[in-house]
């Protein structure tokens, strides 16, 4: 069969306020997510041979344990299917987006793996369904299963609610350190949590570049754990006073938002010094599709 592409693209958390902890242990939050252009490509070729493999940029990631992977082998576990049929597929990866980045990466081939497949292999079920399936491999997954640009989400970050957010031009900064989520919530918990949002969600879109309402509450756990994300936090305040300055998800990439031609400058000035094993870019948030 054909073989088709697909685009997997980031997003930013414009905030992230941590409101309280399951019995589970995860905790809850309220965030606004969006997603942004910087974009893995899956490329899926199915086959009836009931076999499913992952290739590509794994990054020490077993095939297994690939989030890609185990969306495929979800999906296919809830199918129905007559007797005598196999579903299978052949997935390609190419890898863009830095992995732990707090960019939602692993969450968003997981996502575009469930609508690609329930496409390509004539499942029909509901987006709510792959939202559903998601949510049993990350977070952030039923956000990108989801067709919302950006979304007001709360819960663990199922609970959707899309907003219509103009298209901006965002400059991140990923200093290539890899913080683990789970010890970012761990640091976290001697903080307090933040009370839910008293805006009403029509005002949102208006009071959003306010860094004075809305915080990244994961902010001083990962800055603790990795000073290289504090530093560029810190960098890219100093060099944009008054500005938006924000770290995304868990970290370890912070974002900036310019608000005129000069704080423009003054972020594409770090871009030309960007370390080598750093990255720094322009991404839009405009709707890709
Ligand atoms: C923080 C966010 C915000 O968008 O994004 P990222 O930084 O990953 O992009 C997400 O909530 C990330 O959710 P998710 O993708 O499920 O996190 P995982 O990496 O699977 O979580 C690893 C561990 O972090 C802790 N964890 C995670 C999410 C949550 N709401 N509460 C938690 O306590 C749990 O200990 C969990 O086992
Ligand atoms: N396809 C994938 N892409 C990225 N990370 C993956 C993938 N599959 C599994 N992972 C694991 O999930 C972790 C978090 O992934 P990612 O979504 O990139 O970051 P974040 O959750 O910080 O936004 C990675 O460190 C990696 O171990």
């Amino acid at each position: 069969m054909a073989a088709h592409t697909y685009l997997a693209p980031a997003k930013i958390n414009w905030f992230l306020h941590i409101t309280g902890r399951r019995a589970d242990g995860y905790h809850t939050l309220e965030t606004v997510f969006q997603r942004i252009d910087w974009c893995d490509e899956l490329t899926i070729q199915t086959t009836d041979d009931g076999v499913i493999t992952l290739t590509g940029d794994l990054s020490g990631v077993a095939m297994t344990a690939n989030l890609a992977y185990r969306a495929a082998v979800a999906l296919r576990d809830r199918a129905e299917l007559p007797k005598g049929h196999s579903l299978g597929a052949r997935i390609h990866l190419a890898k863009n987006i830095p992995m732990g980045a707090g960019l939602g990466g692993g969450s968003s081939n997981a996502a575009t793996v469930l609508t690609a497949l329930n496409d390509l292999w004539g499942l029909d079920f509901a987006n709510q369904t792959l939202q559903k399936i998601g949510l049993t491999l990350g977070a952030d997954v039923p956000f990108f299963v989801s067709d919302f640009n950006a979304a007001f989400a709360t819960g663990v970050g199922e609970v959707l609610t899309p907003i219509d957010l103009p298209a901006r031009e965002l400059f991140l900064v990923n200093p290539n350190v890899h913080v683990p989520t789970a010890q970012v919530f761990s640091g976290f918990r001697r903080f307090g949590f933040t009370p839910s949002l008293d805006v009403s969600l029509s005002e949102l879109p208006d009071l959003l570049p306010n860094h004075q309402v809305f915080s990244n509450d994961l902010e001083k756990s990962t800055f603790e754990i990795a000073p290289a994300v504090a530093h560029v936090y810190e960098v890219l305040s100093a060099a944009m006073p008054d500005g938006f300055v924000r770290m995304s998800g868990s970290g370890a990439t912070v974002f900036a938002m310019p608000m005129d031609g000069a704080q423009r400058q003054v972020l594409d000035d770090w871009r030309q010094v960007c370390p080598p094993d750093w990255q720094c870019r322009w991404v839009s948030t405009a709707s890709l599709f």
